[in-house]
């Protein structure tokens, strides 16, 4: 299915192109020197589900559609490679692909972030090696989220791959690394770079040094041959080569989260973004040093520009919130499309009591607990559809507020206002139990695609179409904003029965499952 429009408010060029390799889809989109869309062009692929949990992307199919939608969004402009100046990448992060060198192929298809068929091998992990010397040096809990457990999987699972690996035979990519290299020519060439971002995911990359950690590489079990250079989030990796942007600098890559915290232009200490997609991301700026999480959220690169210090960011990480509602339409069949969810969540007053906690690959932060299994508790015969409509759209509101909490906890910085973006973010009725449920004024700019946004910004950056941060900043324009309307005692009592149906969710899964 190909969903494009364009949005008619063409400026007159040069402009940016960014290509984000989503969870769900492959998009495109121009920018102006404003910031503005100019075109967008758009493709989901296939979400292959070979077993419970495990969830995989063919990743030539992804590369097809990446070109597919360049194409398309290049067209639907009116323009031409001439006409822009630098292209920008965003990815899907954590998602893992080994590929060989010499056809291009891959060996595998990509596993998923949302796949959990590396939980056994992280507990072993963390028996053998220690869950704290993890944190310490990459700043991630051990577990089956990350990319580093994901490549050993494909190593010791697909016949052969570990000697061909050996050799220097097999590429290891996120997909940005995959996009970039075959952007840049493929086996003719291509770049096999990954950015600070996205190499801070795997864990195997010091957070200290921004380098591969020698001794956890071969603690996890991964070649250190097989693995890209590590660059900056904001420079020229190398040129298009071939296709409708043939010459035209690949000039960003940051992991989508970090690029939607900056295109929301987060560029001060304690500016904060939240996310709403198929999973939720909160994203903190803490400056240019790490700070430690003891309260269960990742600490993480947030950019890199150029040869610039890196700043980095403490992340609240939710598995599961736009894919509630989807799972809802579905599976359950209680909803024709996922904006029917306000209207039929509208149709109550409350929740009648019902609480759903989505734990559908355990908990991510604060909890990281893999064997938790979603909940719906508080269920009598009172309580309707509609009922649990409005369970699902809290779930995700009460999921914010505890990140926000910890991000509190972690920073000492008190949560003044959120900024926004996402495609849940259309949902009024969720923007305002949000804003409910955190105490605080909730913003969305007028450009909502934040992700797409922030990869052109850096891309523009590096090569001069933007001065600096400030001129960028100057581009944020406020959309819409929700402020609190709930009353501190309901707010207390509703979110002590939201802990309480979180704590039931634990110690689904036995040990042995
Ligand atoms: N009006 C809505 N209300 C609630 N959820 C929505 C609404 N519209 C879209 N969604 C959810 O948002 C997600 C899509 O958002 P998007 O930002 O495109 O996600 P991603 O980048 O993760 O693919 C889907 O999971 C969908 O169920
Ligand atoms: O592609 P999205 O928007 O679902 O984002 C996925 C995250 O990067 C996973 O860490």
């Amino acid at each position: 299915m190909t969903d494009a429009h364009t949005t008619g408010t063409h400026g007159t060029g040069p402009f940016i192109a960014a290509i984000d390799q989503g969870t769900t889809s492959s998009r495109c989109i121009v920018f102006d020197k404003d910031g503005r869309i100019v075109s967008v062009d758009q493709k989901e692929h296939e979400q292959i589900f070979p077993k419970p949990a495990w969830v995989e992307h063919d990743a030539a199919e992804i590369w097809d559609n990446v070109q597919e939608v360049v194409a398309g969004a290049i067209v639907k402009a009116g323009i031409t490679a001439a006409d822009v100046k630098a292209i920008g990448i965003t990815n899907q992060r954590e998602t893992t692909l080994l590929w060989d060198k010499h056809t291009g192929e891959p060996v595998h298809n990509a596993l998923v972030w949302q796949d959990t068929r590396t939980d056994a091998l992280c507990k072993e992990l963390g028996r053998n090696v220690g869950q704290d010397r993890f944190r310490r040096e990459t700043g991630l809990p051990l577990a089956s989220y990350f990319a580093g457990p994901k490549a050993r999987w494909l190593l010791d699972n697909v016949e052969g791959l570990r000697e061909r690996a050996e050799r220097g035979d097999i590429l290891f990519g996120t997909m940005d690394s995959w996009v970039i290299w075959n952007l840049t020519g493929g086996t003719d060439g291509g770049v096999h770079v990954t950015d600070v971002t996205n190499a801070s995911r795997t864990l195997l990359m010091n957070l200290h040094t921004m380098q591969w950690d020698e001794k956890i590489c071969s603690s996890i079990g991964v070649p250190m041959a097989m693995l890209p250079e590590i660059r900056s989030s904001a420079e020229v990796y190398g040129t298009a080569r071939g296709g409708v942007l043939d010459g035209v600098p690949v000039a960003s890559a940051l992991g989508d989260q970090q690029a939607a915290l900056f295109g929301q232009t987060c560029f001060a200490e304690g500016e904060a973004k939240s996310t709403y997609g198929t999973g939720t991301f909160m994203l903190m700026n803490t400056g240019d040093t790490p700070v430690n999480s003891y309260n269960g959220l990742l600490t993480t690169v947030g950019y890199q520009i150029g040869d610039q210090k890196p700043v980095y960011a403490l992340e609240g990480s939710i598995a599961v919130t736009g894919s509630l509602v989807q799972w809802m339409r579905d599976q359950m069949g209680l909803i024709q499309s996922a904006a029917e969810i306000e209207t039929l969540a509208s149709s109550v007053e409350d929740n009648g009591g019902a609480y759903f906690v989505p734990a559908f690959s355990g908990l991510f932060a604060p909890y990281w607990r893999p064997d938790a299994r979603g909940v719906i508790a508080g269920l009598t015969r009172y309580v309707t559809k509609a009922h649990i409509a409005r369970a699902v759209l809290e779930a995700t509101a009460w999921q914010t507020r505890e990140i926000s909490d910890a991000m509190t906890k972690d920073s000492g910085v008190e949560l003044t206002a959120l900024k926004v973006d996402g495609g849940m973010t259309s949902n009024n009725l969720l923007m305002q139990t949000l804003a409910d449920f955190l105490d605080a004024p909730v913003v969305r700019p007028m450009v909502a695609e934040t992700t797409c946004l922030g990869a052109a910004y850096a891309a523009g950056l590096a090569v001069g179409f933007w001065p600096d941060t400030d001129a960028l900043r100057a581009n944020w324009r406020r959309a819409a904003e929700w402020t609190p309307r709930m009353d501190a005692d309901t707010r207390a009592r509703e979110y002590k029965s939201w802990l309480k149906a979180v704590e039931r969710t634990m110690g689904w899964l036995d040990d042995e499952e």
